[in-house]
């Protein structure tokens, strides 16, 4: 393949909502224009059956889920027309780098069957084999979407998903993988222990718009705690699976909900501003994607406890909504052909990686 194509990404992410899917014009190198994008999510008993198989690496409560997967992978991805080239990220089960790798169910080879295209999937394994953490693989399209976006200085992009995840970005690099352009790792949990709390206590998927936790008050004990944890003091390229911090809950557990909530929210943040010490430039502006950028509150702590302008990717012309999505439609493109995906920087592995694999239909 050479030359720019329409590259068609599919995410789902680790707060287990439903599949992502946009379409993004590129060569792999640079972002030539933004297609369509379309959201199916999953019913509640999807749901289950996908909860059900987290932190399973086999076993009989794969197949079912497996079949989930590739289903409303299908129907996803059918919404879209135009694309050359499918990028599958597939689900996260389980996330264990140093040990048993990381796992993502889904079937690329069914998918390209049924589809009829090519399917760029299994991403991270080949960066695990090779000593890096496999994780975040974001930040080779954050490279390539700050260059978009016309940036001459250092600027960073900080995932707010199930876990966060920021990526340093110098722009005046001029390929991802050169030394020095990315600086990347997950920060800590970002929505999902607050989702599980919301669940546990109430019954409910999130804290929408932060309304709890707005008429709670910080726990300072239980932050501390919190960021007392050996994660923190890590140097990074480092990842995190969604329940390495299932620990959170145990220091709310006393607490009302509202002062649960708004500790929760607290400690996401904190996370945040751990990790930005990190960064190994000032950078001009940290543009915030995923879905807790719609979090007032957890954007109000961000913002005090920062000292560069905290804006959602909105600002420059992104959709928060659908970034991760376009992330495996360009990382697709890479693997197409044949270039890194994932740096010393970005994973911890030795030296650049192509990871992926590409399923043909026959
Ligand atoms: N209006 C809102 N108010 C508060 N929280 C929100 C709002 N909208 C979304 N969220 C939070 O964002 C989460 C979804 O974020 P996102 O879709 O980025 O996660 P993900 O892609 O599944 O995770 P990851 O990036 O870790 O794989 C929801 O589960 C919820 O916690
Ligand atoms: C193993 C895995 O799926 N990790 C996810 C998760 O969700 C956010 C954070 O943890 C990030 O490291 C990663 O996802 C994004 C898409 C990434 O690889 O950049």
């Amino acid at each position: 393949m050479i030359g720019p194509v329409w590259a068609l990404g599919a995410m789902s992410g680790t707060s287990l909502d439903g599949v992502d899917v946009a379409m993004l014009h590129t060569d792999g190198e640079t972002i030539l224009g933004f297609g369509e994008c379309a959201y199916r999510p999953y019913s509640d008993a999807e749901r289950k059956v996908l909860r059900a198989a987290l932190g399973k690496w086999q076993g009989d409560v794969l197949d079912e889920a497996a079949r989930v997967v590739l289903d409303s992978h299908v129907q996803a991805l059918s919404r879209v027309s135009g694309a050359e080239i499918v990028g599958f990220h597939g689900q996260t089960l389980a996330h264990d780098p140093r040990g048993r790798g990381t796992h993502q169910l889904g079937d690329g080879a069914a998918l390209a069957e049924a589809l009829g295209l090519p399917v760029v999937w299994d991403f991270r394994s080949a960066d695990v084999a090779l000593g890096g953490e496999g994780a975040p693989l974001a930040p080779f399209f954050h490279w390539a979407c700050a260059r978009w976006m016309g940036a001459d200085r250092p600027v960073a992009f900080l995932n707010l998903g199930g876990v966060g995840n920021l990526t340093c970005v110098d722009p005046r690099a001029d390929r991802p993988e050169a030394s020095g352009a990315l600086l990347a790792f997950d920060t800590g949990p970002a929505n999902a222990p607050l989702n599980d709390l919301m669940q546990e206590r109430l019954g409910l998927d999130c804290d929408r718009d932060g309304a709890l936790a707005r008429k709670g008050k910080v726990e300072d004990g239980a932050l501390e705690l919190f960021l007392a944890e050996p994660y923190f003091r890590r140097m990074p390229p480092k990842s995190l699976d969604r329940d390495d911090f299932a620990l959170m809950l145990d220091l709310v557990r006393e607490l009302n909900d509202a002062d649960a909530a708004a500790t929760m929210t607290a400690m996401a943040a904190a996370a945040v501003m751990q990790g930005m010490e990190h960064c190994p430039q000032q950078v001009d502006r940290l543009l915030v994607t995923g879905g807790g950028r719609h979090n007032p509150v957890l954007m109000r702590m961000l913002r005090a406890g920062l000292d560069c302008p905290v804006e959602p990717v909105e600002a420059v012309g992104l959709d928060g909504d659908m970034l991760e999505a376009q992330a495996f439609a360009f990382l697709a493109v890479r693997v197409a052909r044949g270039l890194p995906t994932s740096a010393p920087g970005t994973t911890g592995v030795a030296a650049p990686v192509g990871g992926g694999r590409i399923s043909r239909p026959d």
